[in-house]
């Protein structure tokens, strides 16, 4: 008999949307098959969407360090709730940052304790960061800041570190993501309102990190993969590197497609994010390139603080958005229940995650049972972080997700496990 069936659902999968029951032994699908038998449990699923849950490969839970920011009991709790059964977090915010083996036992320690889903760690590349240490522990890659990050332990790589810390981990078969901003140009700030923000990080500061990445990867062999694109521009440069061969790919955020200026206006610093979100003809264009199959996938960039460091001015308030648990939720208000289930988990094939990402026999056992026909207005209640603050509270969303499962388990502390990448 089955550990689980997953019964009358339209499930998504590799091969498209199929009415059928899924089956589940020792915490992977065994099928996906009309009126398979019984099994120990049952899930009724009938006039839900059952789709591979998603993976959010950027997240800052800021545990151990800053757990009074966000944490890793609340951020996976939220990913959870908002349909997702992994996530990879990022060495920053968390302190110590994990830019060395015994910061990484430390955040493995706090994240088995108490993940409810699966995870996966970055390794930070800073100046003397451990390269090797990280890898042997089993790291994403590596995520280096061109800009300044925000943190003082975190600092940002200049030329030379990125250079060569690229051909470190083009050794290692580990990919390098990069916070893509040029320090120098956004260094200034120049006023308090939210326009001066956007004014002192400008595009081409995004665009000459870009570049500057794409170079350094080319030159060295890395794999690439650039954070929070903002812009069409950016997205556009990743795109003709490809053409010409280069191992590079890109993410945006729900922030940059469904928050405009204006908003950010009326909704102050929760809506406070580097680089910040565009005027009109730039989202429009990362919307197209978007559509158009240019961006790989989706992820939170998921980055609360404290309440009292978002309370003050615009100006001086910390930048990141607290969105992790609504991801899924927005996309499906925007595009077909298959492509939204693309751009939530295709972060598993470009890290290497055996397992994750697609709804067929063999993979884990990791659904998102979602329901298409039950719009509702986001609250604070809803949200499950360590602070109930969104920019997202108060949006009507289209879809509903009603119950998540990892490994065919119910998400609960402890239940996460380390995820590490297949090295090439
Ligand atoms: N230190 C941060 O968490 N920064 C984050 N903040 C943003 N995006 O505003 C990020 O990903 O750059
Ligand atoms: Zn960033
Ligand atoms: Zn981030």
């Amino acid at each position: 008999m089955l550990d689980l069936v997953v019964r009358g659902g339209h499930v998504v999968t590799p091969d498209g949307v199929l009415d059928a029951d899924v089956g589940v032994a020792d915490g992977a699908i065994t099928a996906v098959e009309p009126e398979l038998g019984d099994g120990t449990r049952e899930i009724d699923a009938r006039g839900l969407h059952v789709l591979p849950a998603g993976l959010d490969p950027h997240v800052h839970f800021n545990e151990p360090g800053r757990t009074h920011w966000e944490g890793l009991r609340t951020g996976s709790a939220a990913l959870a709730a908002g349909g997702f059964s992994a996530f990879f977090d990022m060495p920053l915010n968390s302190t110590p940052p994990v830019v060395d083996g015994a910061a990484f036992d430390a955040k493995l320690e706090a994240a088995t304790r108490e993940s409810s889903v699966d995870f996966g760690l970055w390794g930070g590349l800073v100046p003397g960061a451990r390269l090797e240490e990280l890898a042997a522990r089993g790291v994403i890659g590596f995520k280096a800041f061109m800009s300044n990050s925000g943190i003082e332990d975190f600092a940002h790589a200049d030329d030379v570190t990125l250079y060569e810390g690229m051909a470190i981990a083009a050794e290692l078969g580990l990919p390098v993501a990069v916070h893509a901003e040029n320090d120098a140009l956004t260094a200034r700030l120049r006023g308090p309102s939210v326009r001066d923000w956007m004014a002192s990080r400008p595009v081409v500061a995004e665009l000459e990190a870009i570049g500057r990445a794409i170079t350094y990867a080319e030159a060295t062999g890395c794999a690439l993969h650039v954070v929070h694109v903002s812009s069409g521009s950016g997205v556009a440069l990743v795109t003709a590197a490809r053409a010409r061969g280069v191992d590079v790919t890109c993410e945006t955020c729900p922030h940059y497609l469904f928050l405009t200026p204006e908003d950010v206006e009326a909704l102050g610093p929760i809506a406070k994010c580097a680089p910040p979100i565009r005027d009109a003809p730039e989202q429009d264009a990362l919307w197209a390139r978007l559509r158009h199959g240019e961006v790989d996938f989706v992820t939170s960039d998921h980055s609360p603080s404290s309440p009292e460091l978002k309370a003050g001015a615009f100006g001086e308030a910390w930048g990141g958005i607290a969105g992790a648990q609504s991801t899924l939720e927005l996309l499906l208000g925007a595009f077909a229940v298959d492509d939204a289930a693309r751009l939530t988990t295709s972060a598993a094939a470009r890290f290497r995650i055996e397992g994750k990402g697609a709804l067929e026999p063999g993979a884990d056992a990791d659904f998102a049972l979602v329901d298409l026909g039950a719009p509702y207005t986001l609250q604070a209640a809803d949200l499950r972080y360590r602070h109930p603050v969104s920019p997202y509270v108060g949006r009507r969303l289209q879809a509903r997700v009603r119950r998540t499962l990892v490994r065919g388990l119910d998400p609960a502390p402890g239940v996460g496990r380390l995820l590490r990448p297949t090295i090439r």
